[in-house]
């Protein structure tokens, strides 16, 4: 696996990739790498003939009161995985290269990003739509992987290459990869590294709590008592805030108050500092 850290080199590379009409599929990432990211990969060696990976620490998607600078980096170890699972080339550039002096331009998808973790977070997805444009501009992938954890985040990526007509990855080339759990159910994340071993064992609570809510929201009239006790649930369970326990169509994104097709079930909590989100379909 190659490891390239700067433009002019990528697209030489890139390039010979696809020599002989080989596809390329991108997986983007920040790094600090899990099983998670790994099955992105493997989903991604199984419809292209190479598989390009980024990893980059996307100053632009982090507020200032953000865990930037506390962000797990970990590049020889995250070399040593991507490496075993067949990944072609590693696309890690520096802050520098990807925003240099003068850099001033922001991509916004408004509406679906301003909800959900862009209440929480203004910003966040401005410099995720941002960061991610430019690394299709830079890869040209014919595909894209990107996981369901972050169900917003791909909903977001996949309006913009439908507003912007992106052609490569076009809207349908950009996949989204089911949620990756651990044994207790809790979803694998770069920032569950964070926990305290006690702060570790509470946070299983939150896939317990949101698999009692979706029980309670199935067939119920409203949604609301379910999505009290959920709350209710977590704060019992060590949590110490939740930052919304909400109902919504899985692809507008806009707020439902009973199920119906496509609904589901969005919770972002915090323990501690650590920030965890989580999401689940609710049938009807
Ligand atoms: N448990 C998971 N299951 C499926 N996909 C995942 C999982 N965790 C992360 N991903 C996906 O991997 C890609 C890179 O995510 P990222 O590097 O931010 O990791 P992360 O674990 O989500 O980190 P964090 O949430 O702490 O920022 C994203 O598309 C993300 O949705
Ligand atoms: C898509 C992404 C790599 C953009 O920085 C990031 O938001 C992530 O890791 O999910
Ligand atoms: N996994 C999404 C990236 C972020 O939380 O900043």
């Amino acid at each position: 696996m190659q490891t390239i850290t700067r433009l002019a080199m990528l697209r030489n590379a890139v390039a010979d990739l696809r020599d002989g009409g080989k596809t390329v599929a991108l997986v983007p990432t920040m790094g600090a790498l899990h099983e998670g990211h790994l099955t992105l990969v493997r989903e991604a060696r199984e419809k292209a003939d190479h598989v390009v990976a980024s990893i980059f620490v996307n100053p632009r998607q982090f507020g200032p009161k953000e865990d930037f600078g506390a962000y797990p980096r970990q590049l020889a170890r995250d070399q040593a995985l991507l490496e075993e699972e067949g990944v072609a080339l590693l696309w890690a550039p520096e802050r520098d290269e990807v925003y240099p002096e003068g850099y001033a331009t922001n991509v916004s998808v408004t509406g679906i990003s301003d909800r959900l973790c862009g209440a929480d977070r203004p910003g966040h997805f401005d410099g995720v739509a941002t960061v991610v444009l430019k690394l299709f501009n830079e890869v040209m992938p014919d595909m894209a992987f990107f996981g369901e954890k972050d169900w917003q985040q791909l909903a977001v990526i996949r309006r913009m290459a439908r507003d912007l007509d992106l052609t490569r990855p076009h809207v349908d080339a950009i996949h989204g990869v089911a949620i990756v759990r651990e044994a207790d159910g809790l979803a694998m994340s770069s920032r569950n590294a964070y926990l305290s071993p006690e702060q570790r064992e509470a946070a299983a609570n939150l896939p317990r709590a949101i698999g009692s809510a979706v029980a309670a929201l199935t067939g119920a009239d409203r949604a609301a008592p379910a999505l009290e006790s959920l709350r209710g649930e977590l704060l019992a369970g060590g949590f110490d805030s939740v930052d919304y326990a909400e109902l919504r169509h899985g692809h507008t994104l806009s707020l439902l108050d009973r199920a119906e097709t496509n609904a589901r079930l969005f919770v972002a909590a915090r323990i501690g500092g650590t920030r965890l989100i989580d999401n689940w379909p609710v049938e009807r």
